[in-house]
């Protein structure tokens, strides 16, 4: 069954470029909760740090925040991006990923060819890869821009094939970023409805945005993030109404 579990949860950047001792001890100086220094010396930005939560089935998460809160690390945590530095995380299922529409997507290659790789890559036969470009096309709505070059696509082409990818074998975890939100009016209704599909039922949704009007309508519950923390966790009328009220940030520490 779909599930995700995160206990304690830690993630570092380490900022290589910081050598020279006088700008290390101006950065730490200045910001002393989100950067810092590890083991060895490196000065790091603590992205996320100490997060506990979990999700199961028939959820649908937002993931609000400020920022640099940690909202999209936080995804391509989930994703298995990013390997926790600390704590434990599992996630059950299968993991659908809008994160980045250009991930995993081979620029030179026409939309096709990548729809037909990434079915191989699925462990598809010739005849169901062929079934799944046909979806993919089709609901894409690329028509002949399907068999150019990736290169050549406009930023909103690359999101409705990669969105249509994503979507096209329903996965029981459904990671998002708010990039999709970015599509036209026609393509984000039709994006909506197959979203539904997916949610509806079984699945979870974990989506990363600032557009709280999108997070009253899509999600049930909302987990807030400030500073790489989870400042509120629960239903979505009392997180974001909060924020809306602009309710205080706990004190870091
Ligand atoms: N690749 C990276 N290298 C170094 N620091 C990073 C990297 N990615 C994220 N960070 C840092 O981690 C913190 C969290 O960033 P993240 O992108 O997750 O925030 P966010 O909530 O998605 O922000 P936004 O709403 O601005 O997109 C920030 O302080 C950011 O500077």
């Amino acid at each position: 069954m779909p599930r995700i579990r995160a206990e304690d949860l830690a993630i570092e950047f380490p900022l290589y470029h910081v050598g020279a001792r006088s700008l290390k001890k101006r950065l730490l100086a200045r910001t002393p909760l989100r950067l810092k220094q590890d083991e060895s010396n490196r000065v790091v930005v603590a992205a996320l740090r100490g997060l506990s939560f979990g999700i199961d089935r028939g959820e649908r998460v937002a993931l609000v925040g400020g920022n640099g809160a940690g909202k999209t690390t936080l995804l391509r945590t989930l994703a298995g991006i990013y390997d926790p530095v600390a704590g434990r995380l599992e996630v059950e299922g299968s993991v659908g990923s809008l994160i980045d529409p250009a991930a995993g997507m081979d620029q030179s290659s026409t939309g096709r060819e990548n729809i037909l790789l990434r079915a191989l890559y699925r462990g598809m036969d010739d005849a169901e890869a062929e079934e799944m470009a046909d979806e993919v096309g089709r609901f894409s709505g690329l028509g002949e821009f399907l068999d150019v070059p990736v290169r050549s696509y406009s930023a909103g082409m690359q999101v409705r094939l990669s969105f249509a990818m994503a979507t096209v074998i329903a996965p029981e975890v459904l990671l998002m970023d708010e990039w999709l939100l970015a599509g036209d009016a026609d393509f984000m209704q039709r994006a909506k409805e197959r979203l539904v599909e997916l949610v509806q039922g079984a699945d979870i949704l974990v989506l990363a945005t600032h557009d709280l009007a999108v997070v009253r309508e899509w999600c049930t519950r909302a987990i807030r993030l400030e500073g790489g923390r989870i400042v509120a966790d629960g239903p979505v009328a009392e997180v974001v109404d909060g924020m809306a009220r602009g309710a205080p940030v706990p004190a870091e520490g």
